[in-house]
C-alpha cells in the first residue's frame, strides 16, 4: 500500500504487508523501479529506506540525518520529507549529483579523513543546513509576534538543549566552577543531551548506503561513461571483493557513529554478505541496545546486499571496547 504523505513534495510512504509483498513479486522485479518513476523519486533504493522505517520508526521532525553516499538522493529525498519541519539532512558522495531539494551535500570519499573531519565540523554547528529564516513582517496576519515565529523556527534539538541548560540547577553550575571537583564526575551531572553536545554527538541518524565502486570493464556501450552516476554504482561481481570493500565502508560508517550519533541515536548500514559481517555485526552490539539484519523486499533477492540496524546507541559505550577485536 502506498500512502499520499500531507501535502509536501511528491512523495509516498511505503506499508509492506504479505498480500501486497505477494503482489508486488507477480509484478516483476522491476515494480519498485517503475513505482520510484511514477512517484518523482531518484531511485528505487527509496523504498528500502521506507520499509525500513516502517519497521523500526527511525525518524522523526527536527532530527539531523546524515546520509552516507547519498547519490543519486531517494533516501535524503525520503529523510528530508521524514524530519520536516526543522529537519536536517547531509548527504555525503564521491560524484558531484544534485542534492535533493533542502538537502545539504559534501562531495568527496568518505573513507579519507580529511573528508570525515569535514562532515564533523558540519553537523557541529545546529544552525547550518537548516531552513532559512522566514522575512518577518511587523504585523503577522496571524498574529503571531516575531518572538513566537523565532520560537517556532528553533529546531527541537535546539529548544530541548536549552531547556536542559536553563534546568541545570545554580548549585551544580557552582560545583562546575569548584577547582576541587574533578571533571568526571561533574560531567555526569550535566543533562545527557549536554554531554552529548560536549563530545560531539549532535546527528540523530546515521544513514549508510554506500558501495564500493568498481572500474568499469563493461557496458562501455551505454552512454556510462558520461554518466557518472552509472559508472559508479557498479559491483565488482566477484562477492569477496564486494564484501572486502563494504565492510571497509560500514568501518568508516561505524567510526563516524562512534564520533557523532547521540546517545539513543540509531544507524542504518547497508552491507555486502560474507565472512567478516558477523565481527561487524559484534561491534554494532556494542554500541547499540538492539541490532537487526535485514533483506529489505525492495532489495533484489539475488543481491548479497543486506542491512544492518542499529537502535538507540548505549549510552556509555567505550571506543576501545566497540572497536576490539
Ligand atoms: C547505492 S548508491 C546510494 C543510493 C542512495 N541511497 C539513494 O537512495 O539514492 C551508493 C553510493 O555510494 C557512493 N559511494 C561509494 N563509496 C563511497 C565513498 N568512499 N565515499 C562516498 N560515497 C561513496 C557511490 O558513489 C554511490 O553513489
Amino acid at each position: 500500500m502506498f500512502l499520499v504523505v500531507d501535502d509536501a513534495p511528491p512523495f509516498l510512504i511505503y506499508a509492506s504487508s504479505s498480500s501486497s509483498t505477494r503482489w508486488k513479486s507477480r509484478q516483476g522485479k522491476d515494480f519498485f523501479a517503475r513505482e520510484a518513476k511514477v512517484q518523482g523519486l531518484k531511485s528505487r533504493a527509496a523504498f528500502k529506506l521506507l520499509e525500513m522505517n516502517e519497521k523500526y520508526k527511525l525518524f522523526k521532525p527536527g532530527q539531523t540525518v546524515v546520509d552516507l553516499g547519498f547519490a543519486p538522493g531517494s533516501w535524503s529525498q525520503a529523510a528530508i520529507n521524514l524530519t520536516a519541519p526543522n529537519g536536517r539532512v547531509v548527504g555525503i558522495d564521491l560524484i558531484p549529483t544534485q542534492p535533493p531539494k533542502g538537502v545539504s551535500t559534501i562531495q568527496g570519499n568518505f573513507l579519507s579523513p580529511a573528508i570525515q573531519a569535514e562532515v564533523r565540523a558540519y553537523v557541529q554547528d545546529p544552525d547550518l543546513g537548516r531552513p532559512r529564516r522566514l522575512v518577518l513582517s511587523s504585523e503577522h496576519p496571524e498574529g503571531l509576534t516575531e518572538k513566537d515565529l523565532e520560537e517556532m523556527e528553533r529546531a527541537y534539538i535546539d529548544i530541548e538543549r536549552q531547556t536542559h541548560l536553563e534546568g541545570i540547577k545554580a548549585e551544580t553550575i557552582g560545583q562546575l566552577n569548584s577547582e576541587s571537583a574533578s571533571a568526571e564526575v561533574l560531567e555526569h551531572k550535566l543533562p545527557l543531551k549536554e554531554r552529548d553536545r560536549r563530545h560531539g554527538r549532535v546527528v540523530d541518524i546515521v544513514l549508510s548506503d554506500m558501495s564500493e565502486p568498481w572500474d568499469q570493464t563493461t557496458g562501455f556501450h551505454k552512454r556510462s561513461l558520461s554518466d557518472p552516476y552509472f559508472r559508479m554504482m557498479n559491483t565488482s561481481g566477484v562477492p569477496f571483493r564486494d564484501h572486502a570493500g563494504s565492510m571497509d565502508l560500514c568501518m568508516a560508517a561505524l567510526t563516524f557513529c562512534f564520533d557523532t550519533l547521540r546517545t539513543g541515536g540509531h544507524f542504518l548500514c547497508k552491507f555486502y554478505q560474507g565472512a567478516e559481517d558477523k565481527a561487524l555485526e559484534t561491534k554494532l552490539r556494542r554500541l547499540f541496545t538492539k541490532v537487526h539484519r535485514e533483506k529489505p523486499d525492495s532489495s533484489r533477492s539475488e543481491s548479497k546486499e543486506a542491512y544492518f540496524v542499529g537502535l538507540h546507541r548505549k549510552e556509555n559505550a567505550d571506543r576501545g571496547d566497540v572497536f576490539r577485536e
